[in-house]
């Protein structure tokens, strides 16, 4: 997960692979609920875990109900219908889907409870739930707009409701009103109780999704047309013992959408859905096939591949898809005319105004625009009109995930996502699992070269961090060979070239969290010693090693990018890396800060024995016969003797916002 301010991604060119998808979040969050109310245990498998899953548990494990996790599965002891707490305030962060079925269940199984969320939350409308709930006979108060979440609820007996009139909500603004009716009103069906649809249904498919639910814990809803459903008398919910959470199929939108742009070869096959889906969303193949995609599918999976290109523009009634269609709109940059996305109102009461926020966020691409109260009509983008822009994603995690499909654009520009840690609501990985199918133009890397001491280490780090880049150590590689060395009985010097090189090239060395770890050992501290570091100059100026870490290190260049530190980053590994610092304080700054370093590790040392050995490092580091140390003829010198680690800091993501190209947006 990227929790950095900003994702670039760069150009990509063609996508393959295979990608494994998590599982839903609509069917995650109904099945917790079930599972909750139901009589039983149920084991739940491939739950999603997410921010809006996360919600649901707390609140669930609040009120009472015994959760245990291993992994990906949860064994859920339900509370048969009975609440364990009566009085709970309760956090429901910007998780629609924990907020609306939890509203009507804690309103009718009776307590006092407040029911919050983070502050979009309170701008999602409730109110044709709590009207609902209140016809009813629930108690349902608003502890800020009226309509609107913060809720209070109160207790009120079971005989008081009124059962025997149909209840009416309405269908036409979130269907997730029907569904939590739906998913609830069996806690109270001592006699039959109907549900009357006010007003077109819309996203009916999530409400098949509820029946379909509905019926695995026991529940067999009446169904006359999408109007009329009734809950039979005597309905109680009953564990099915397993149960399986299906992949989001509005997730297997963006990769549908990638192999339709990009897996001109073999495809890019998607597991864990199929066509046969039980989602609504899944019906977003139809209109990818109409855009051009070439779809296969199995009972779990599904391949697909470009099929007409330029993609074909499209006119489509979206309101079965609603979530999906967000990812048309992008791939209408990419079609042979304008594409329009109808009858999606339901866009703008989403986790922001989707059909405003799409539009904006096109726009900055350069994308021309129009839209309206329920539609949007994007026209295509030609390259020579491609701009590259910062995309804002409003806390919406759809918004984050279909504009990395911008990153195929033909002017072979990089994207910017701000904020991309709002996927976690539905896909923490997704950005890390979109890297492992798609292939780049190219993948950016900051070298970051300089005597010893200088702050390379230090300064990369946090580079790397605040890019959400890899990060290459370098010395590590040369440190661990000379620790190799030393533990084969070698002396670190050219008598032992071949051998060393050997040792170098045969290294069975990972990096975890941070640490060093060789053939098993964790070696950080041993590496990081100043006779390591003395070692680590010596076996550095053998030519045959330096060829034998060679590949190693080019491995690192993975995407989104790689902050790498060292001598000769910028010289003779990445020559080619758009930036290049070369970093230097002065000697006695550097013994200083050394010797700070070396005190504060507990390992004791003295300034001028520091001094000496650095100068010397320094003086062999930049004498040796190959990649000596020597600032690149294209880098920015950088001293930083007078500079703090902050200031650094800003001063290297100020060169690198210079050769990005996002300063027009
Ligand atoms: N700009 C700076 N100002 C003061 N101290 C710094 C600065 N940059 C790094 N340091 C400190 O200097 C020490 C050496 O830095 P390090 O990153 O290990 O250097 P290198 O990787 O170049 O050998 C660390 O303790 C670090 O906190
Ligand atoms: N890219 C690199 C990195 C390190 N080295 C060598 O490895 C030694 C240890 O590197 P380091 O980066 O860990 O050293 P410090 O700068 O932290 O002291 C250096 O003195 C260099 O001789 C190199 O030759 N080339």
């Amino acid at each position: 997960m990227y929790s950095s301010p900003f994702l670039d991604l760069p150009p990509f060119r063609a996508a393959t692979g295979v990608v494994r998808l998590p599982g839903s979040k609509s069917i995650s969050n109904r099945i917790l609920l079930l599972a909750a109310l139901a009589a039983g245990t149920t084991t739940v498998h491939d739950l999603l875990d997410s921010d809006d899953t996360r919600v649901m548990l707390d609140a669930l494990r609040a009120l009472g109900c015994e959760v245990a996790q291993e992994g990906a599965t949860l064994r859920i002891h339900g509370l048969d219908g009975q609440l364990r707490t009566r009085q709970a305030s309760l956090f429901m962060g910007n998780a629609g889907t924990a907020m609306r079925p939890l509203t009507a269940a804690l309103a009718l199984l009776g307590g006092d409870f407040e029911l919050h969320g983070v502050p979009r939350m309170h701008e999602r409308p409730i109110g044709d739930l709590v009207d609902a709930l209140t016809q009813l006979g629930c108690r349902i108060d608003y502890l800020g707009n009226p309509g609107y979440p913060p809720l209070r609820i109160h207790p009120v007996p079971p005989d008081m409701l009124a059962l025997d009139v149909p209840i009416r909500v309405r269908g036409d603004v979130s269907s997730q009103f029907l569904t939590a009716l739906l998913l609830t009103l069996p806690l109270v069906a001592t006699r039959d109780v109907t549900i009357e649809v006010v007003g077109e249904l819309i996203s009916r498919p999530y409400i098949e999704i509820t029946l379909n639910l509905l019926a695995r814990f026991g529940i067999d809803v009446r169904r006359e047309d999408w109007q009329r459903f009734t809950i039979p008398a005597g309905s109680r919910y009953r564990s099915p013992g397993d149960i399986h959470v299906e992949a989001d199929a509005s997730s297997a939108s963006y990769f549908i959408a990638l192999g339709a742009l990009a897996a001109t070869g073999d495809g890019l096959r998607i597991e864990g859905v199929g066509a046969t889906s039980i989602q609504g969303d899944i019906r977003f193949i139809e209109a990818a096939r109409e855009m051009g995609a070439q779809v296969e599918s199995g009972p779990n999976w599904l391949r697909v591949a470009r099929g007409a290109w330029p993609l074909k523009a499209i006119d489509l009634d979206a309101n079965h898809i609603p979530d999906a269609a967000m990812t048309l709109a992008v791939m209408a940059l990419y079609a042979d005319g304008p594409s329009t996305l109808r009858n999606i109102a339901s866009w703008r009461v989403k986790e922001t105004d989707r059909i405003d926020a799409m539009a904006a966020e096109l726009r900055k691409l350069g994308a021309a625009v129009e839209d309206g109260p329920d539609f949007i009509r994007v026209h295509p983008l030609p390259a020579a009109n491609w701009r590259a822009a910062s995309v804002e994603t409003y806390d919406d995690h759809r918004i984050a995930m279909c504009f990395s499909l911008a990153a195929f654009n033909p002017a072979a520009l990089p994207v910017r996502i701000l904020d991309p840690h709002c996927v976690a609501k539905t896909f923490p990985d997704y950005f890390e699992t979109l890297f492992e199918v798609v292939e780049p133009l190219d993948i950016p890397v900051i070298c970051i070269d300089g005597p010893t001491a200088s702050g390379k280490g230090t300064l990369a780090v946090e580079v790397a961090h605040a890019l959400g880049y890899h990060y290459l150590d370098s010395g590590s590689l040369y440190r661990v060979t000379g620790l190799a060395t030393r533990r084969a009985g070698l002396e670190p010097d050219a008598a032992n070239e071949g051998r060393i090189a050997a040792l170098a090239h045969g290294l069975s060395l990972q990096f975890i969290k941070g640490q060093v770890v060789l053939d098993g050992e964790d070696v950080s501290d041993a590496i990081r010693t100043e006779a390591a570091g003395m070692d680590a100059s010596r076996v550095s100026a053998l030519p045959a090693v330096r060829e034998a870490l060679l590949s190693l290190q080019k491995r690192f260049r993975r995407l989104p990018g790689l902050v790498a530190d060292g001598r000769d980053m910028g010289t003779v590994i990445f020559p080619e890396a758009p930036l290049k610092v070369f970093l230097t304080a002065s000697a006695a700054q550097r013994a200083d800060r050394r010797h700070k370093q070396l005190i504060s590790k507990g390992i004791s040392t003295t300034l001028d024995s520091l001094r000496a050995d650095l100068e010397a490092r320094d003086a062999r580091d930049s004498s040796r016969s190959v990649a000596p140390l020597k600032p690149a003829r294209d880098a920015r010198r950088l001293d930083n003797s007078q500079l703090s680690i902050a200031q650094s800091i800003e001063q290297v993501l100020d060169w690198w916002q210079d050769v990005q190209p996002f300063k027009a947006s």
